[in-house]
């Protein structure tokens, strides 16, 4: 049985000053209810101009957005029941009072009038995002990531059918970051609300997204679930956009020991072991990268570059002599060994 759907555009097209290069380009997509679908795509690329359509917030030059299969209505025409179903979440903390506390700022989002009402509802909020502590601080004063559970917990407060989410977790630092991820999984989970996201961070996208849009110059190349575009990616621009990966040509495959039959490799930096039994040491170190619990090495042999993934964390410095292993490659459509 396919999903419920909730959200649909049908060919729709938004392009700026009747550029083709700019905007979104006869795009249609089926939004599931219940689940988090994410926007992915280089900078550029279309991403927050199809959100803003999606939310009637953007009109298309052509085409529709249809919201429980009803054509939705621009906002700008005016207030209507399916705009409080969407709410809209950005990193810039637009509609917050930077003066005013975490409570104030919260409540703000509700219909004035009934005072038990908003007590309730707002101490709801701040609860099911861990931030009631902070009711009484101002909001100027939070950190990046409190900011956004704020805005988070702003935007939930009227229990909204869909969540659009555009780069939410920029400006939240890494720990945080997954903390927060987690919760908006539980509440979309317990609440079955659906989540539109847009992001760049291949980690948020793989263990946040039950659905992926690849999104280039306007129009979508590619869609499926995380596993499977993260497994067999029809396209090296998905690949490069979900994990850290190298190109290379048949000659600079040759390099690394691979016999290409199609002309170009993909080797993803987790595939490649360092100091494999008998490896020669032909390989420079030339970056360190510090990843968290890992790091990923640039290493140069004859002008080839390749991404290393590395658990040995400081072993290797810039310079070190090393010698590698490709434990598999991707040849688009095949990945060989
Ligand atoms: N209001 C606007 N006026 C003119 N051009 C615009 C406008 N909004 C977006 N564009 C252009 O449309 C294209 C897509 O922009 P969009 O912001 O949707 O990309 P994006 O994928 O969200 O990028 P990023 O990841 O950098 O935020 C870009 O070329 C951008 O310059």
């Amino acid at each position: 049985m396919s999903a419920e759907l909730i959200l649909e555009t049908i060919s729709i097209t938004k392009n700026f000053f009747g550029d083709k290069s700019t905007g979104v380009n006869n795009i249609t997509i089926f939004i599931p209810k219940g689940k988090i679908t994410a926007i992915v795509g280089e900078s550029g690329s279309g991403k927050t101009t199809l959100l803003k359509l999606l939310s009637g917030t953007m009109k298309p030059d052509s085409g529709d957005v249809f919201f429980h299969s009803q054509v939705l209505k621009q906002r700008s025409e005016g207030f209507a029941p399916e705009h409080a179903a969407i709410a809209i979440v950005t990193q810039d903390n637009r509609d917050m009072d930077m003066g005013e506390s975490v409570w104030y700022n919260v409540s703000a989002g509700l219909p004035t009038g009934d005072i038990n009402y908003q007590v309730q509802k707002t101490t709801q909020a701040l609860n099911l995002l861990g931030i009631y502590g902070l009711k009484e601080q101002s909001f100027g004063k939070l950190s990046g990531g409190e900011k956004q559970r704020v805005t988070i917990a702003k935007a939930l407060i009227n229990r909204p059918e869909v969540l659009m989410l555009d780069e939410p977790f920029n400006q939240v630092d890494a720990n945080y970051r997954e903390a927060l991820q987690h919760d908006i999984r539980q509440i979309v989970k317990e609440w079955g609300v659906t989540v539109i996201l847009v992001s760049h961070d291949p980690a948020e996208l793989l263990s946040m997204a039950d659905e992926l849009i690849v999104i280039k110059e306007g129009e979508i190349v590619e869609h499926g679930t995380p596993e499977k575009l993260y497994h067999s990616p029809k396209l090296l621009y998905t690949a490069k956009i979900l994990v850290a990966c190298s190109e290379l040509t048949a000659a600079e495959a040759a390099v690394c020991g691979i016999k290409s039959k199609r002309g170009t490799v993909v080797i993803y930096a987790e595939n490649i072991s360092i100091g494999g039994i008998g490896a020669a040491k032909k390989w420079t170190v030339k970056q360190v990268l510090f990843k968290g619990f890992f790091e990923e090495l640039v290493i140069e042999r004859d002008e080839v570059s390749l991404r290393v993934r590395n658990y040995n964390r400081a072993k290797y410095k810039v310079g070190s002599k090393v010698g590698i292993k490709v434990d598999k490659y991707y040849e688009f459509g095949k990945w060989l060994s």
